[in-house]
């Protein structure tokens, strides 16, 4: 997987239709979705309860582009290899979920998969300072964890911070939560390169009437290419 740096639209399917995921997918990916971001919850470190190993493994049949797994889950190093057989092509664990990152991220990638780290609102850019060398990917949550649908948390300043501290390496910056054509440009202009939405993607379509999805997706792309080109 080359390093991409132009703004991607990662759909989280936590806002599709729980009855058909795999026609959800191909949606969303033939609309034009870059990469498909899985939000994966365990009732205990965020208070709601999603996917397993199995239903990713499932998901995986159906992506064509990049399966981008998020770990609200605690602890994570267990799972970390039936993540990997699942076929996760990017996997993301909280820095609040243990006292070990760094060794949990050196396991992800020994597991072959790209390496993320997620940050809640509350936890500052510098949690993450001394784990760049180990990630390809660093998620700013800009919710608080668990649900979709929630009101974005302004993180601006958080994404510049981090964008400096990175530099040159070639890591992603990764947004989570209320991205809308509104909220966007403001993150793609701070230095975030991956935009996830749920909501603001599936709204007004379904899988039989997929078009809004596209729609959907160009608006939120459009309001951020537009303002940083
Ligand atoms: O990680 C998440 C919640 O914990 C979701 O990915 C996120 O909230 C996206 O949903 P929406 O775009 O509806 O805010």
């Amino acid at each position: 997987m080359p390093f991409d740096r132009n703004v991607k639209i990662a759909p989280s399917i936590l806002s599709a239709d729980f009855a058909d995921f795999g026609r959800e997918i191909q949606a969303i990916e033939a609309q034009g979705a870059d990469w498909i971001h899985v939000d994966v919850m365990d009732g205990h470190f965020v208070p709601n309860l999603t996917f397993g190993p199995p239903a990713v493994k499932a998901f995986r049949k159906h992506v064509k582009t990049v399966m981008d797994v998020h770990l609200m889950i605690a602890p994570v190093d267990p799972y970390i290899d039936a993540y990997a057989e699942a076929g996760t092509d990017i996997l993301t664990a909280h820095v609040e979920a243990g006292p070990h990152t760094h060794r949990t991220l050196q396991a992800i990638r020994a597991a072959g998969m790209k390496a993320g780290v997620a940050l809640n609102p509350g936890t500052p850019a510098q949690a993450v300072e001394h784990l760049l060398d180990l990630a390809d990917l660093v998620c700013v949550m800009t919710v608080n964890p668990g649900f979709g649908g929630q009101k974005f948390i302004d993180m601006t300043d958080k994404v510049r911070t981090l964008r400096a501290m990175i530099g040159d390496r070639p890591v992603h910056i990764e947004i989570d939560g209320g991205v809308t054509p509104e909220t966007a440009p403001l993150v793609v202009n701070a230095g975030a390169d991956v935009l996830v939405a749920g909501s603001a993607v599936f709204k007004g379509g379904s899988v039989d009437n997929p078009t809004p999805y596209g729609d959907n997706i160009r608006a939120i792309r459009m309001a951020a290419t537009t303002l940083t080109a």
